[in-house]
């Protein structure tokens, strides 16, 4: 059940991310803790925007080979996700969109720039398998909530609440064996969603998934942020179809972020790519 990235650096298959005194990552200020006179300036302004639910500034992060070269993996990427909005991350083979979910986790340490992530946040892998790890459907969702020490009405209220989000209610006596791969996604994603987590962080999770469950993943996480309002989602994916359930995307090339913003306008520069690159650029 243990993942590894090929640098050494490993981490187990818990899916929430390390909490931010042993990461990177920096947790977002509450207001109570900004000085009072920066409170005045706002309240005299029109209501300013929600502050990003994910926020990367500068970040870079290079490898070590074995043979001792120094390779940049990302170069100054900088990112903006808003709170009750699901984007998307996509670029071909090897640009570094799973590396930079990550460093956005805090399993790998930037080499430069800053991280702002709300959290609580989870991470779901790719793998259906490497997600659950408890007998049943309601076990499972309840694992995560262990280490909150919550009465046990709260802990089957939340079980309940976010298996209905992933339309998963009624499995919730199922032996996991028993489920496919993407009802098994539906379950982890609710157990992240039982722990009230603030961004989600999803690495190509319709890999395994026929193209029924796949949509039906993706619907079930963007109306899970949408419902929640201050929740975000960055989900990885090489399917430009995904796209049109997303609220926002970005697009990485060779370690750099090349354009981020509505789908629209990042679809079509895609598929302007594609055609100019027919044969040679896989996405
Ligand atoms: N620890 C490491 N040692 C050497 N190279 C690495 C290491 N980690 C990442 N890389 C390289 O960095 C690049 C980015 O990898 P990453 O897995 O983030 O890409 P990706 O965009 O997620 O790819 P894919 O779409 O194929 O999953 C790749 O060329 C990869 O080989």
């Amino acid at each position: 059940m243990a993942h590894g990235l090929a640098g050494g650096v490993g981490f187990g298959p818990l899916r929430c991310c390390p909490s931010a005194s042993s990461s990177p990552t920096t947790v977002r200020p509450t207001l109570d803790a900004l000085p009072r006179r920066s409170l005045r300036v706002r309240a005299s302004a029109s209501p300013p925007p929600a502050a990003p639910a994910i926020e990367v500034r500068d970040v870079g992060l290079s490898v070590t080979t074995r043979r001792g070269r120094v390779l940049p993996v990302l170069k100054g990427c900088s990112l903006q996700v808003p709170p009750g909005q699901l984007w998307m991350l996509l670029g071909p083979n090897g640009c570094g969109k799973s590396t930079l979910l990550k460093v956005l986790a805090g399993f790998l340490n930037p080499s430069a720039g800053t991280v702002y992530i709300n959290r609580p946040c989870s991470y779901v892998f790719q793998n259906p398998d490497h997600q659950v790890v408890m007998p049943t459907v309601d076990s499972d969702v309840a694992f995560g909530l262990g280490k909150l020490n919550l009465p046990l009405n709260e802990v089957r209220s939340r079980v309940s609440k976010s298996l209905d989000a992933v339309g998963m209610l009624s499995y919730s006596q199922r032996p996991i064996q028993t489920l496919s791969g993407g009802q098994k996604q539906r379950v982890a994603i609710a157990g992240a969603l039982a722990e009230a987590s603030k961004v989600l962080l999803l690495d190509e999770l319709t890999t395994f998934l026929d193209e029924h469950d796949q949509m039906g993943v993706i619907k079930a996480v963007r109306n899970s942020v949408a419902a929640d309002g201050e929740a975000a989602a960055l989900w990885v994916t090489h399917r430009l179809e995904e796209l049109k359930y997303a609220d926002g995307a970005i697009y990485m090339e060779d370690g750099q972020i090349i354009i981020q913003g509505d789908v629209a306008t990042l679809s079509s520069f895609i598929k302007k790519k594609q055609a100019r690159y027919f044969g040679h650029f896989e996405l």
